[in-house]
């Protein structure tokens, strides 16, 4: 029989509900298998019988397992390749910021460094986006709830991570039911993270933007815009079909309204694509009445076959001027972080057939010096 991840809060509150044991168990449970990786279950203090009893038939301490790290030579990058029960690989990355002085290399300071990961929560994606790795996949499968928090736990062993970002491999709203449960596992103990610091990225599923803010009241959301008009979306984006272009602001102004919050807009520029002094303008005409940042972000070669190439230093500049000066909207470009272990912003995939790979095998934790 197919074992369940403890961590996923859904299943684990069904079957302890079914057996008459109080889901509230959960939490203690969850406490010791963070802090004890290796545990069996009867090592946890404190638990009814017909939980123990429950544990050992159905569920697992991880469905998943840490098979591979990998770190950028600067050290503010990590990238933890994770091996699935069903045997695929999916990648999260963790990325090192030092709150005093920007991106941290070398190893933390106490108190200094919050860790941003990003996680996946598909294995590759339908969407197709002509400039992402993981699109290049196509859809293999989906995470389960248990799958998406487990990645925080790997995570956690090597960071202090303070914000979850859904910028990994796949599309966070296409798995939603996954998705959301895994966040609110994620903001209860003994995580606690806060909503507005978990981020998920689309590529624009209407359907699931117009009921995301009734889910998870504060969570923070970005979208993958990457084009002002209908028309280059659908060149570079053909979910965009599925998605037009009107109707996803007006989902946007929806979710704005009811949250009350401001959305990321993420901008890939595409030099000769979308990246024209003409699309700036379009871009701050179809956002001026939204609560926006802008994120450009430099596109990440994907290959050496990529039919795209990154924009000036120039364009990404002159764009960015054009947004702040005559729309008056923050507009950020993207640091860019772990290219060199292909780490970066749609550079996600896990290409072997049947994607199972054997990659290295992983380094002792204790020995990584993080
Ligand atoms: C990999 S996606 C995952 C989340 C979601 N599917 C989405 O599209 O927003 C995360 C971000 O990476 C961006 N991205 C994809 N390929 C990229 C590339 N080659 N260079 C830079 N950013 C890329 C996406 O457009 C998106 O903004
Ligand atoms: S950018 Fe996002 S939606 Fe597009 S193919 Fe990549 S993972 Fe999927």
């Amino acid at each position: 029989m197919k074992m369940k991840s403890v961590f996923d809060a859904a299943e684990i509150k069904s079957e302890f509900e079914s057996a008459g044991i109080n889901p509230n168990f959960m939490i203690p449970i969850w406490k010791y298998v963070i802090q004890n990786p290796d545990c069996v279950w009867d090592e946890i203090p404190s638990l009814p019988t017909a939980a123990y009893t429950l544990l050992h038939s159905k569920f697992k301490t991880f469905t998943s397992s840490l098979h591979s790290l990998f770190h950028s030579s600067d050290g503010t990058t990590s990238k933890l390749l994770i091996k699935l029960q069903n045997g695929a690989f999916v990648e999260a990355v963790i990325m090192r910021y030092d709150t005093r002085l920007g991106m941290c290399g070398g190893k933390p300071r106490p108190g200094g460094v919050r860790s941003t990961l990003c996680i996946s929560s598909q294995v590759g994606c339908k969407m197709g986006c002509t400039f992402c790795a993981t699109g290049s996949m196509g859809f293999k499968s989906n995470l389960t709830s248990g799958e998406i928090v487990e990645q925080l736990v790997h995570a956690s062993r090597l960071a202090d991570i303070r914000n979850i970002v859904f910028m990994g491999m796949g599309e966070p709203l296409n798995n939603y039911n996954a998705v959301v449960e895994a966040v609110r596992a994620m903001l209860k103990q003994p995580f606690q993270l806060s909503p507005k610091r978990i981020t998920i990225s689309t590529v624009g599923v209407v359907h699931a933007i117009n009921k995301l803010h009734n889910d998870l009241p504060g969570i923070s959301l970005a979208v993958s815009l990457h084009a002002p008009v209908q028309e280059i979306r659908c060149q570079i984006m053909p979910a965009a079909r599925a998605f037009p272009l009107q109707k996803l602001m007006d989902a946007l102004q929806a979710f704005q309204k009811s949250s009350q919050q401001k959305i990321f807009i993420e901008y890939i520029m595409l030099d000769g694509v979308n990246d024209q002094e003409e699309n700036a303008h379009q871009l701050g005409e179809l956002l001026k009445t939204f609560q926006v940042v802008i994120n450009l972000i430099p596109f990440n070669p994907i290959g050496s076959t990529s039919q795209f190439k990154t924009s000036t230093k120039q364009s990404v500049s002159s764009f960015q001027k054009i947004l702040r000066e005559t729309y008056n909207i923050r507009t950020t470009v993207r640091k860019e972080m772990g290219q060199d272990i292909s780490g970066a912003c749609g550079q996600l995939v896990v290409n072997q057939p049947d994607n199972k790979r054997t990659p290295e095998p992983l380094r002792d934790i204790e020995d990584l010096h993080l």
